[in-house]
C-alpha cells in the first residue's frame, strides 16, 4: 500500500502536486496523463529516488526514503540511468550482489537478452535497455514495482512478457503509461494524475 500524505512538489513557474494525499492499495494501478503533468516525478518520489518537498511517502507504512525501503522497492524508468560503461551480465550481477538475489531468474532468457550478455550498456538498442531495466527493477522481487513508460520501444514478444507480468506478479504494481500494456486478464485502477493533483480524488 502506497501512501502520498500532504505531498507537494514544484519546480519554477510549475506546481506539480499540491498537498496530496491518495492512497493506491490496488494490486495494479495505471498513472496516465498528458505530457509534462508529474507522472515520472510522482514515480520517482514513490520509489525514494526525488525526496518531495513537503510531506511524506510511505510504502506499507515506511518512509520510501528509508534505506530500509530499497529492498522492498524496484523502479524501470528512463530517467533512472543504468551504469553506461558496465556490460550487461556484470551489471546483472552487480545489482544481485547489492540486493543479495539471484542473478538469473530467467528474466535475461524471457525477454531475449542472452545474445547480449557481453554487450555494454550504452552499446545496447533502445528496447534492449528497456528489458534490462525491466529486469533490473524485477530481480530482487520488490513488494512494490513501479513502471514508468515499460513499453516503450520493446518488441512484440517483450510485450507478451510484459503482460505476462501484469497479469501474474505476486507485489504490487504501479504503472505510468501512454499504451495499453494489459493483456485484458488483470484489472487495472485508472488514476489520472491531473485529477489527483488538483485534488479531484
Ligand atoms: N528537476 C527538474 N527541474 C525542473 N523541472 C523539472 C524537473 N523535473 C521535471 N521537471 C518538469 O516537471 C514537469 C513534469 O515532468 P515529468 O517528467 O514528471 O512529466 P511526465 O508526466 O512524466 O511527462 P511525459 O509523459 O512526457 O513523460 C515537466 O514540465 C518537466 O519539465
Amino acid at each position: 500500500m502506497l501512501t502520498f500524505n500532504q505531498v507537494s512538489q514544484s519546480y519554477p513557474h510549475q506546481s506539480l502536486l499540491r498537498n496530496l494525499s491518495i492512497t493506491i492499495d490496488a494490486r495494479r494501478a495505471l498513472i496516465s496523463g498528458p505530457n509534462g503533468c508529474g507522472k515520472t516525478t510522482l514515480l520517482l518520489l514513490a520509489a525514494g529516488l526525488l525526496k518531495p518537498q513537503q510531506g511524506k511517502i510511505t510504502f506499507n507504512q515506511q518512509d520510501v526514503l528509508l534505506a530500509g525501503s530499497k529492498q522492498s522497492i524496484g523502479i524501470s524508468a528512463s530517467k533512472v540511468a543504468l551504469p553506461a560503461f558496465m556490460p550487461v551480465k556484470e551489471l546483472l550481477r552487480f545489482h544481485a550482489q547489492q540486493f543479495g538475489c539471484e542473478d538469473d531468474q530467467g528474466w535475461v532468457a524471457e525477454f531475449g537478452l542472452g545474445k547480449f550478455l557481453l554487450t555494454k550498456v550504452q552499446d545496447l538498442s533502445l528496447g534492449n535497455y528497456k528489458k534490462l531495466s525491466l529486469i533490473t527493477a524485477l530481480m530482487h522481487q520488490p513488494d512494490l514495482l513501479i513502471l514508468d513508460e515499460p513499453g516503450n520501444g520493446l518488441d512484440d514478444q517483450a510485450r507478451i512478457v510484459l503482460a505476462g507480468i501484469l497479469d501474474n506478479y505476486p507485489g504490487q504494481i504501479i504503472v505510468a503509461s501512454h499504451d495499453n500494456l494489459s493483456s485484458g486478464n488483470t484489472e487495472m485502477q485508472h488514476i489520472p494524475l491531473q485529477d489527483i493533483a488538483n485534488g479531484v480524488m
